[in-house]
């Protein structure tokens, strides 16, 4: 079996004269949290879309498990060979219950079509059963089992956020991708959700990459960091290799030192 439960290889996105990712070669070790960083625009989630089938890189080769190609592969299968994701910007079914958003990620693993459903056929109603006890069970693990039959869109932020992790892990994934997973959150809510995210790792086996903004978070918890900058992978290794590494100080520097210039030509203009 491979150390990896992904390699990517040379991996390439343009879009029309645009090379959001350049030649990315990139791997993550079972079990491992791996953590991608960069400044806006640097490409991470166009990496993302790339291993989630969203976007067919342009060039390069994305081995998931060890033997699956993922290149062309459309998302719904990706998602069945078992890699889920969370979103930047929270996606759930907003009318729905947290319970009802869970089970729709459990539906990827039942086998009723349209017919059973219609019909409420003895399958239909025993796989709904359990997806039903499954859904409750992931409510449980992510600590929100008492906000079951909330509507999603009624629930805290915090709340929201940890839903969206159980919808991924009905799906019953081996890798879960998480984009910017503690955005907006406050400090109490960033500890848990940091929590949970070192618990999936190390309790459920599950291997993670995340994109993450807050460079606490993201030096506490990965196993390693890669740092992207224009599309190209100018860094990897330790949170404290990463950290004392000229390019990357440099890469973010650059992103500081804009914004200050900007700063001091906004403030020119005023005085
Ligand atoms: N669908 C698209 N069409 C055209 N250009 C795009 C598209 N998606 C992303 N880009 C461009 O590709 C580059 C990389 O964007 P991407 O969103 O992947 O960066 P990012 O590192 O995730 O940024 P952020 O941290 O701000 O989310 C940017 O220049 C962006 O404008």
């Amino acid at each position: 079996m491979s150390d990896y439960i992904l390699e990517a290889r040379g991996v390439t996105k343009r879009f029309g004269g645009l090379v959001a990712v350049n030649r990315v070669n990139f791997t993550i070790e079972r079990r491992t949290i791996a953590g991608l960083i960069g400044p806006n625009g640097a490409g991470k989630t166009t990496f993302f879309n790339c291993l989630t089938g969203l976007y067919k890189a342009d060039e390069g080769e994305i081995i998931f498990d060890g033997k699956y190609s993922l290149i062309g592969v459309p998302p719904d299968r990706i998602t069945a060979l078992g890699i889920s994701r969370t979103f930047q910007n929270i996606r759930l079914f907003g009318s729905m219950t947290a319970l009802e958003n869970v089970m729709v990620g459990t539906h990827c693993r039942t086998k009723s079509n349209m017919i059973d459903a219609i019909f409420h056929t003895p399958r239909y109603r025993r796989e709904e059963a359990w997806a039903r006890k499954r859904a409750l069970e992931l409510l449980e693990y992510v600590g929100m089992a008492d906000a079951a039959d909330e509507v999603a869109t009624s629930l805290p932020y915090g709340y929201q956020r940890r839903l969206e992790i159980a919808r991924a892990l009905a799906t019953e994934p081996k890798l879960l991708l998480l984009d910017e997973p503690t955005a907006g959150m406050n400090p109490n809510e960033t500890e848990e959700m940091t929590d949970l995210i070192r618990r999936l790792c190390d309790d459920l086996g599950l291997s993670i990459l995340l994109i993450e903004h807050d460079m606490r978070v993201v030096m506490g918890i990965s196993d390693k960091v890669s740092v992207l900058d224009h599309g190209e992978l100018i860094a990897e290794g330790t949170p404290e290799e990463v950290q004392k590494n000229p390019k990357v100080i440099e890469a973010y520097l650059g992103t500081v030192g804009t914004e200050q210039a900007a700063e001091a030509r906004r403030r020119g203009r005023d005085d």
